[in-house]
């Protein structure tokens, strides 16, 4: 089961739990795990907060589509986008037409208590990061929504049940 089923692809916000489901998924399913913000650090030769500071947002935003452009024309694989990936409609469009989008849908608290110590996401090093993730939120959960042909509301579900779910899922999504 599961054989002949095409790329998936983690959409969400920050904190969403894309990197986390993303590699635990790839491991059930036998497939090779890729994270688009890994991909963009590795390219480059410098970490997110670094292309953040010397290119800006912008540099950052095309370094990323030409990341996710690349990744989605590969076979079979389970991609975890950065939280961002979606405000490009050509993003959209790659992901949306080239493999199984899944939406993590994590709502801002959940968002909050996983990204509060972790220093590597640049949006978020501001005194007010909870009114940051409302405002993404507002923007992007439409955008999220549009590319996705699933939607898994994530908060207090463990990543291994998560994965499970998922699968089942993606199952009734290949018998299609
Ligand atoms: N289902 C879950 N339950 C509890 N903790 C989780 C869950 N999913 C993820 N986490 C934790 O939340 C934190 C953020 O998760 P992760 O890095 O996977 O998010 P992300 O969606 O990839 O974020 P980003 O868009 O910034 O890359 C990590 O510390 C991870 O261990
Ligand atoms: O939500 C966003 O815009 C971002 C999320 C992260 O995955 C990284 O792609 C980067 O920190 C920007
Ligand atoms: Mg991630």
């Amino acid at each position: 089961m599961l054989e002949e089923l095409p790329s998936v692809f983690l959409v969400g916000p920050m904190g969403a739990g894309k990197t986390t489901i993303g590699r635990l998924l790839a491991k059930q399913l036998g497939r090779t795990f890729v994270d688009s913000d890994w991909y963009v650090e590795s390219q480059t030769g410098a970490d997110i907060a670094w292309i953040f500071a010397k290119e800006g947002e912008a540099g950052f935003r095309a370094r990323e589509t030409r990341a996710i452009d690349e990744l989605t024309q590969r076979q079979q694989i389970v991609l975890a986008t950065g939280g961002g990936a979606v405000m490009s409609a050509d993003n959209r469009r790659f992901l949306r037409q080239r493999g199984i989008v899944v939406y993590l849908n994590a709502p801002v608290d959940v968002q909050m208590t996983r990204t509060a110590k972790d220093k590597s996401r640049p949006l978020l090093q501001q005194p007010n990061p909870r009114e940051i993730l409302e405002d993404l939120y507002r923007v992007r959960d439409p955008l999220y929504r549009e590319v996705a042909h699933i939607i898994m509301p994530t908060g207090h579900t463990y990543p291994r049940h998560m994965v499970n779910q998922l699968l089942h899922h993606l199952a009734s999504f290949e018998a299609l």
